[in-house]
Formats: structure tokens, C-alpha cells, sequence
């Protein structure tokens, strides 16, 4: 899976390209300053040294500004990598379904996304340029005196080449435990954050907290050690242009020995970053392996037109043989399922708890990959979200308005569409309150009424094929049948498949049901 598209490619490679001509020209003013204060310590006519003066201050002013230019053509390519990424790592997450827990998802989308900043900007660009400008200034130094040229091809392979390998080995090991390490302990505060009423009440947020303390621990130690190895091969690298100059300079000798041994030191510090910079990429490594795992989630059931929208009219569906695993080491939660759905029908669902009634539902509606079998019927090679919907057990309230919930972002409904299905719904008192906010995951509305808001939702989405499961729960038992009639009133001619624990619903169904340890068998 490609990390950086190739439109960013090309801004990339211009970017290399000014840091290249950036660091020309740092070496040219360096080379031309050395030569002017070798020459003006000859004493000679003003004349002689106004051209190297003239250089001085060109290089001096273009530097600064193809510096300049480098960073903006960088960060423009690196910023919109990332926007590419984060679109595609939600894509993914979206497609991958609480397979990936909350937590963790915040450390993929943000810092393991923001590690590939790090690897282009701090590692892959500075490698190019420190390749270029190191080479040609070996061939450079080369021409002026062969003897200096090797002195710093040597000096440049120690600091660019064997100490980040080094660097690289003393802590490759431990790159894929800090990103692991680092998902975990963000994946332990959020759930402390969710979880502190509850902890509270059972006595267990300082447990909880002593738990993500020591996650913490466990990750500062694991950066602690890279950071020293980062360091001691930094330092060890900052001191080799230091001694190359000396170096270059004792074995050029003569009058040109101050400007090879000066051109030898501006040469060797553009390999000096990438020692520390090859332990962070290794640090990075397992991040950009978590992203690129991420990338590679299959996301062919996510809406591929935003304009998109459930389908009008009615649809025959049948399940044929349908199999699904939520894991291949688990025993299948659906075996081999038969069930045909004509346009409609009314169709009941009981089973024990655990028994793979909602398994069902999510089947239909394709939020479940087949491990075998088919759902037949889908018009036209739809998307089955749009054909098959409703209310699913692990349905999300946003914390927004309930105007917001009931559209989550479509448009084309007036308010007294909403109010009807609130009505509809059983949530009459919320039908003048469009515009309150529900708190999040609908955390102010009671459990039967965030119930009856996802049902108003589904109303509201009217798919060919609506869904529901255990759409009364909370209700008592006069209230529930209320709003089962109406809803089913409200469903006209399309199918329902409704998750029922109610006896005394089923004699509103065409059809019962039964699922048994992921069989149906119908009634
Ligand atoms: N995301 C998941 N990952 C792994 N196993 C799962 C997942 N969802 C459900 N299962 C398992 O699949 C089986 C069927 O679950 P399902 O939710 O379909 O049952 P159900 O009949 O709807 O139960 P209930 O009436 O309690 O809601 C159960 O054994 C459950 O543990």
C-alpha cells in the first residue's frame, strides 16, 4: 500500500532539489569566506577581493532564501500526504468497524499518520541531499587534490553511513513494542476518560489509573533508551566533519589546505543529522506498518458517491447459504443460512441471547464480510447499505442535535418529515425539540428513548429493507406495541425484519424466525 502518492512524489523531488542548492550554496560561502580571509591576509589591492566579496554576500542572501523555499516546497508536499492519509486512514477505520478500538484509532490517525511527516521531512529528504551534496562534494575535493577527496569520502561514510546503521541496530528491536506501547496506552486513557463514571461507582479508577500510569512508564522507558542510543550517535557524528577538516587539511597541506579543510567541514555536517535521524525512523517503523495495515482494510462497502442515499421502492432479497466468522479462530456466528426476504414481507427474529440474531441483520446489511454464501436481490449492484437498514445493536447517537441524528447529513427532509417520524417513532415529546442537543452517544436522552431515536432514524432513511433490532426495548409492554404498529404502518410496502425478545409481538409477523446457535429454522 503506497504512503506517498506520486503527485506528491514530484513536489517532493523539488523540494530535494533546493535543499541540494541550499547547501551548494552554504558550502560556497564557506569555501569563498575561507579563501577571502587566506587571500586578505596577503594584503593585496582592495580590487582583487571584490568579487569574493560579492560572492560572500550572494551566497550569504541566496541561501537564506532557497532555505526558505525548501522548507515551504517540503512541508507543502509532506502536509498534503498527510490530509491524503488521514482521508484514507478514516476511510479505513470506517470500513473496519469497531474491529479497531476507539483509542487506538486516535493513535493510527493521529500520531502514526504524523510519523510519515517525520520520515519524509527528517528522514528520506535529508538522506537525498546529504547523498548528493556528500558526493559531489567528494568528487569536488577529488579534483582539487585526490588525497582530500578520499579523507572525506571516508569521514562521510563513518557519520552518514555506518553510525546511523549503527544507530539503526541498537534499537530496531524495540520499534514495533513503543508504537505498540503507544496505541496502548492511548487506547487505556480513552477508556478511562469513557469509563471514569462507572469506575467510580465500583471503586476501580485508581486501578484504572494506576494501569495507564503504568503504561506510561512502560512507553517513557522504551522512548528513554532510544533517545540515549539517538544521542550517543549524534554526538559521535557531530565531532567526525570536525575532525575530517583537520584531517583534509594536514593531507592537502600547502596554501589551499584552510579551503579544502573548510569546504571538508561544511560537506561533512549535512551527514551529521542522519545518525539521530535513523534511530526516529526506526522508532517510526512500526507506526508506518500499523498505517500502511490500515490502508490495506478493505473499504469497497463505504458510499462511493456522497450524494448517495438509501434506495426508493421495495426489493426482494434472499440470503443463500450465508456463513459469517467474526474470526478465524471462532466458531462461525451464522451457519449456512437460507432466507428469503420477498418485498414487503414482515419477518420476526427470536433466538436465545448470543444466538446470532443481530449477526443476522448486520449479514443483510453487508456490515459483515460473507465468509460464504450470498444475499441475492440487490438492484443494480447497489451498495446493501442502501438497500438494507435500520436500528443495529451497536447504533451510535451523535452528540449533536436531533434534527443532526435523524439526518446525519443528508438533506432534502423538511422538519415535518422529522416530526412525523419521532411520532412514529414513539418520541412525540422530542418532535418541537429538532434543535436539542443529545449528549454524547446520546448520553441525555433515556435508554428506551435513544432507542426510539435510532428508530425515527431509520424511518427517516426509509430503505427498501428496514431493519430493526429490539427497536421497543425499554418500553413497557402497552408503549412497545404502540410503537411497533405505528412503525410498521410507517414501513408501508417495504420489508421489515424486526429482533423481537416479545412473544406477544410475533402476531403481527408474516413469519417467525428462529435462530439457534447461528441456524435458522422458520416458523
Ligand atoms: N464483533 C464481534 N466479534 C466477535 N464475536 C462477536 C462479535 N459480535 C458478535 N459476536 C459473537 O457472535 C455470536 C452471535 O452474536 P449476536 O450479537 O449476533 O447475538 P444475538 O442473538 O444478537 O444476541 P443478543 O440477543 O444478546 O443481542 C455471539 O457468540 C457473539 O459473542
Amino acid at each position: 500500500m503506497k504512503l506517498i502518492p506520486a503527485s506528491a512524489l514530484v513536489r517532493l523531488v523539488l523540494a530535494g532539489l533546493l535543499g541540494v542548492l541550499t547547501e551548494v550554496a552554504g558550502i560556497g560561502l564557506v569555501g569563498t569566506a575561507t579563501w577571502m580571509i587566506v587571500r586578505a591576509a596577503e594584503q593585496p589591492p582592495l580590487a582583487a577581493l571584490s568579487v569574493a566579496i560579492a560572492a560572500v554576500r550572494g551566497f550569504a542572501l541566496v541561501k537564506g532564501g532557497l532555505r526558505y523555499a525548501e522548507r515551504l516546497a517540503g512541508h507543502d508536499a509532506v502536509l498534503r500526504v498527510l490530509a491524503d492519509l488521514r482521508a484514507r486512514a478514516f476511510a479505513a477505520l470506517t470500513a473496519s468497524r469497531g474491529r479497531v478500538s476507539s483509542g487506538d484509532v486516535l493513535s493510527r490517525v493521529v500520531s502514526d499518520v504524523d510519523g510519515v511527516q517525520d520520515a519524509v521531512l527528517r528522514g528520506a529528504l535529508p538522506a537525498g541531499v546529504a547523498a548528493v551534496v556528500g558526493l559531489g562534494g567528494v568528487a569536488g575535493l577529488a579534483v582539487a587534490d585526490p588525497a582530500a577527496g578520499l579523507a572525506l569520502l571516508a569521514g562521510l561514510v563513518v557519520a552518514g553511513v555506518v553510525l546511523p546503521w549503527a544507530g539503526h541496530r541498537l534499537t530496531a528491536a524495540r520499534s514495533g513494542a513503543i508504537a505498540a506501547a503507544r496505541g496502548e496506552l492511548t487506547a487505556a486513557t480513552v477508556d478511562v476518560m469513557h469509563g471514569v463514571a462507572e469506575l467510580s461507582a465500583f471503586g476501580a479508577l485508581p486501578a484504572a489509573l494506576a494501569d495507564a500510569e503504568a503504561r506510561g512508564h512502560r512507553l517513557a522507558a522504551l522512548e528513554a533508551r532510544s533517545a540515549t542510543v539517538a544521542a550517543v550517535v549524534g554526538g559521535i557524528a557531530a565531532v567526525v566533519p570536525a575532525a575530517l577538516a583537520v584531517w583534509v587539511g594536514v593531507v592537502a597541506g600547502g596554501s589551499s589546505a584552510a579551503v579544502l579543510a573548510l569546504v571538508a567541514l561544511a560537506v561533512g555536517e549535512v551527514v551529521v543529522p542522519l545518525a539521530g535521524a535513523a534511530v526516529r525512523q526506526t522508532e517510526l517503523r512500526g507506526g508506518l506498518h500499523r498505517v500502511r495495515a490500515l490502508l490495506a482494510t478493505t473499504v469497497d462497502d463505504l458510499p462511493s458517491d456522497e450524494h448517495d442515499g438509501p434506495l426508493a421502492g421495495t426489493v426482494d432479497l434472499a440470503l443463500r447459504g450465508v456463513t459469517v466468522r467474526y474470526g478465524d479462530d471462532l466458531p462461525p456466528a451464522l451457519t449456512d443460512v437460507d432466507l428469503a426476504l420477498p418485498a414487503g414481507s414482515r419477518v420476526a427474529v427470536v433466538g436465545a441471547s448470543g444466538s446470532g440474531k443481530s449477526t443476522l441483520l448486520a449479514a443483510i446489511a453487508g456490515r459483515v464480510p460473507l465468509a460464504s454464501g450470498t444475499v441475492d436481490g440487490m438492484p443494480g449492484g447497489a451498495a446493501a447499505w442502501r438497500v438494507a437498514g435500520g436500528v443495529f445493536a451497536d447504533a451510535h447517537v451523535f452528540h449533536a442535535t436531533v434534527r443532526d441524528n435523524l439526518l446525519l447529513g443528508r438533506d432534502g427532509f423538511d422538519d415535518a418529515a422529522l416530526r412525523q417520524a419521532l411520532v412514529d417513532a414513539g418520541l412525540p415529546e422530542y418532535a418541537d425539540r429538532l434543535d436539542d442537543l443529545v449528549g454524547e452517544d446520546g448520553g441525555k436522552l433515556s435508554g428506551g428513548q435513544r432507542q426510539r431515536l435510532l428508530l425515527a432514524r431509520a424511518l427517516v432513511a426509509a430503505p427498501p429493507v428496514l431493519l430493526l433490532d429490539e427497536p421497543t426495548e425499554g418500553l413497557d409492554a402497552g408503549a412497545a406495541d404502540a410503537v411497533l404498529d405505528s412503525a410498521l404502518r410507517a414501513a408501508g410496502e417495504r420489508t421489515v425484519v424486526v429482533v423481537t425478545h416479545r412473544a406477544a409481538e410475533l402476531g403481527r409477523f408474516d413469519r417467525v424466525v428462529r435462530v439457534e446457535e447461528g441456524r435458522t429454522t422458520s416458523g
